[in-house]
Order: C-alpha cells, then structure tokens, then sequence
C-alpha cells in the first residue's frame, strides 16, 4: 500500500513538474480559447498557436477582410462565422489602466491556430501596438486599391517593426473597383519598395489581390472567397510561427531577496522566459553590479522543484552570494542572452487625461519614473537626434512619440522590452524599447 501510494505521489509529482510543460500547456491554452468561444466540442486537435492582426489605413477593409476570413474558414468548419457588426463592436479591454477598443476572433486552418485582432480605428492600433495588448506574431496589412498606400498604412507598418513583427503579408483590397490592372501592379510595386524601406523582405512577401467584400457577399468568387482562401494559405506558409517562451533563454526578475540561516540567499520573482534547473549557471545583471553564479536550489510554495520555468513564481537559490550583493529589479538570466543597459529609445505612448494619464504636455529633459520588469528608475527624456527644435518640442497627452530615455540606474532588457511610465503615482505612458544606446560592460 505504501508502495503504491509513494508510486502514486511520485508520478503525480513527476507530471506536474516535469511532464507538464510545453505541450500540455500549449493544450491547455488552446482549449481554454477554443470553448471560451463555445465550438470546442469541434476542435480536439492541437495546432499551434500564432497571433496576427489586420492593420492598415483606416477605411481600407480591414474589419470586412477579418470577416471574410471566418466566413471562408466557417465553410470549412475551422472557425465560427464573425460578422462585420459583430466585430466593429468591439468589447472594450483593459491592458495595464489604458482601454483599448479591438476585437479578438479566432480560427483554425490545416495547421495552425490563430488568435486575430482588429480595432476600430487608428488610434488604438497604435495603443494596441506599443502596449502589446494583443500582441501580433504576425500581421495582414490591408491596403485598398483605390487609394494605395496612405500614411496610416506607412504608420502601422513602422510600428509593427518596432514591436517586433518580423514578417506579415499584404492584401491589396478593393480590386472589384478597379479596371486597369496597370494600377494594381503600381500598388504591387509601391508596397514592395515600402515593405523594403521598413526592413521587410519586399521581394518575397505574399501580396495577395482581391475583395473582401466580395468574398464576404459571396459573390464574384474570383476575387472574393478564392482569394481570401489564397491569403490565408498564405499566412500559413510565409508567417513565422513564434518561438515558445519556454524555448526562449531564461530570465527571472528578482522581487524579493530573502536570507535562509544555513542555506544561503534566495532571489524570488517571476520566471518570464525559459527554464532553468538545479545546476544551472545564471548571469545576474543591473544596477551596475554584473554577476555570474549558479543556482542550487529551486523552491515554490515550500516545496523543492527540480526545474523553474515561464510562468513560475519562485524562489532560486543562488550560490556564494550574500544578500546584500542583490537588489529588486535586477534579471538572473541565461549567461550572455541580455544586456544591462543605462540609454534606449523607445517607442511611446502618452495617455490623454481621460485614460488617467497628464492633463498637459511635457518637454524635453522631463523626470518620470520607469517601470520596467520589477525596476523602478528615474528616467530623463530627450528627442532623438535629428529631431527639429527640441528644445521647443512639446508631447502632448495622446501622443504616440520617439523618446530617448536615459535611466538613472542601468537595467537589464533589449529591443522589445516593454515598460510603463509614471508620474505621482500615476501612469502617464506605455513604451517599447526600439534601439539600445548605452550597454554597461559587464565586470566579471
Ligand atoms: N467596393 C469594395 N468595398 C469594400 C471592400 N472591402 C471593404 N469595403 C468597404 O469599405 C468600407 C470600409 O471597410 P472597413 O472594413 O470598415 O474598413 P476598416 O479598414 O476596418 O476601417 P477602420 O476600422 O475604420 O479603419 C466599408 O464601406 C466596406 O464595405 C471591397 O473589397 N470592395
Ligand atoms: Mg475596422
């Protein structure tokens, strides 16, 4: 009896800690989305996950193409149909105190899953984007034939390189109004070089021509549901599918730093990437003070683990190190995968009043606090080089701006860190960091 209870514990405690990872989770992701939405009884294959977004100039179809793509895929059984009304009101969500307006769909392709966003207009694209409110892995960009490319298009594109979107594919809509297929191969052309000018490959990607609303009516199938089946299948094949949290580099963000009579020091905090075992060498940066040492303990909820991974709240015990050697906000993170950084430009939004952000605009040399990970930096703000009068410029509430951010101390993170900012107590923006400046060397 006792055997099989202690053989019992043992398998449980095995399928908790170490067979519960990866794909279990993933499984447990996609079922939870999937019956949110009430069609799970259909779906019990597990695809991947990747979510993608239409973004583009206002009026140019977006919303209407995202209603396509479900009526098209609800034909094949791989989606519940969205109608556009359905998806214009879009609920309202609230990501770190900003409301954002975006709808959320989903559906199934062959192999994949995907989560869609559309939002209702410009600027809560541009929220959407720098906050990672839905964050995009991918993304459609909609560009209506009639109008070509327009500053919107030319906005949403270069947000999406700095938020990290790597790859996305085109749907120049709207063809049913042309007739002189010279202007589509114009549009063609003028987005390759655009797509080139933003760092994406304008050679290779998708750039599928059609109508959405064609293919939403059901009618002239030459443009409308074989096209947008021709754009999906395009999404499929051309859109990178992300790279799991778990197989990204380990770094947890230490909360707290506890002292433990006749075992050493523990660093508490989230586990936001990667996995890491007893044994594991870890780097320590931030705060000007570099260090490298190993962790030998891995401890959650009193209990011993024999691995931290993504997601986890936990203590690690470190060795050789003395309590007063560490500090909230600095990162234990895989030797070598991130900097320590003291100067960045950042992408940023301002929030108005109404989002319970400042009532009046700032200048150059403002003194925020930055909120990064679990760091809490006086920062100082400047324009980027290049920018005309700086000493004039004003940010207004509202605005979404390039700043340069110099931090009081340095503070581990890279090219997408996403942090807020606050002023008395309150936040007053959201950024993303786009470009690092000033690295501290590492002394060890
Ligand atoms: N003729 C034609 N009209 C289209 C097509 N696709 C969309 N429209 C129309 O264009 C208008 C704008 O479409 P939406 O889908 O609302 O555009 P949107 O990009 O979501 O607009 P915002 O969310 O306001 O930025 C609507 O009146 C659509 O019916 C198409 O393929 N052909
Ligand atoms: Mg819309």
């Amino acid at each position: 009896m006792a055997l099989q209870a202690s053989c019992r514990a043992a398998a449980s405690a095995l399928s908790r800690a170490s067979l519960f990872p990866a794909c279990r989770r993933t499984w447990l992701a996609n079922t939870t989305l999937i019956s949110r939405r009430g069609y799970a009884e259909m779906y019990s294959r597990v695809k991947p996950h990747m979510n993608i977004g239409t973004i583009g100039h206002v009026d140019h179809g977006k919303t209407t193409l995202t209603a396509a793509i479900t009526k098209i895929l609800a034909e094949k059984g791989g989606a519940k149909f969205t109608d556009y009304a359905q998806i214009d009101k879009a609920p309202e969500e609230r990501a770190r105190g900003i409301t954002i307006n975006s709808s959320h769909v989903e559906y199934e392709t062959d192999t994949r899953h995907y989560g869609h966003i559309d939002c209702p207009g410009h600027a809560d694209y541009i929220k959407n984007m720098i906050t990672g409110a839905a964050q995009m892995d991918g993304a459609i960009i909609v560009v209506s034939a009639t109008d070509g490319q327009m500053p919107q298009t030319r906005e949403h594109l270069l947000l999406a390189r700095q938020v990290g979107v790597k790859k996305l594919v085109v749907f120049i809509n709207k063809v049913d109004q042309i007739s002189d297929p010279e202007m589509l191969e114009l549009v063609d052309m003028e987005m390759r070089d655009l797509l080139t000018t933003y760092n994406f490959d304008g050679e290779n990607t998708p750039i599928v021509m059609g109508s959405a609303l064609a293919a939403l009516d059901g009618r002239n199938e030459d443009i409308g549901a074989k096209k947008v089946t021709e754009l999906i299948e395009a999404c499929d094949t051309w859109l990178d599918l992300p790279v799991r949290d778990l197989e990204r580099p380990f770094c947890l963000a230490v909360e707290e730093i506890l002292s433990i009579s006749g075992r050493g020091t523990v660093a508490t905090g989230r586990v936001h990437r990667g996995i890491a075992t007893k044994g594991t060498e870890v780097e320590i940066i931030g705060h000007n003070n570099p260090m490298k040492t190993t962790i030998t303990g891995i401890e959650m909820f009193h209990k011993e683990l024999d691995r931290a991974e993504a997601g986890d709240n936990l203590g690690l015990l470190l060795r050789g190190l003395k309590r007063e050697q560490l500090s909230r906000g600095q990162l234990i993170i895989a030797p070598g995968s991130m900097k320590s950084v003291k100067k960045f430009v950042a992408q940023v939004y301002i929030l108005t009043k109404d989002e319970g952000g400042r009532y009046t605009p700032f200048m150059s040399n403002f003194m925020p606090q930055i909120f990064m990970w679990t760091s809490n930096i006086t920062v100082t703000l400047s324009f980027p080089p290049g920018t005309e009068s700086p000493d004039e410029k004003m940010v207004m509430p509202g605005d979404n701006v390039e700043l340069v951010c110099t931090l009081q101390k340095d503070v581990g993170c890279e090219v997408g860190t996403r942090f807020t900012m606050r002023e008395g107590g309150k936040t007053i923006g959201t950024g993303i960091i786009t470009k690092l400046l000033e690295v501290v060397e590492g002394k060890s």
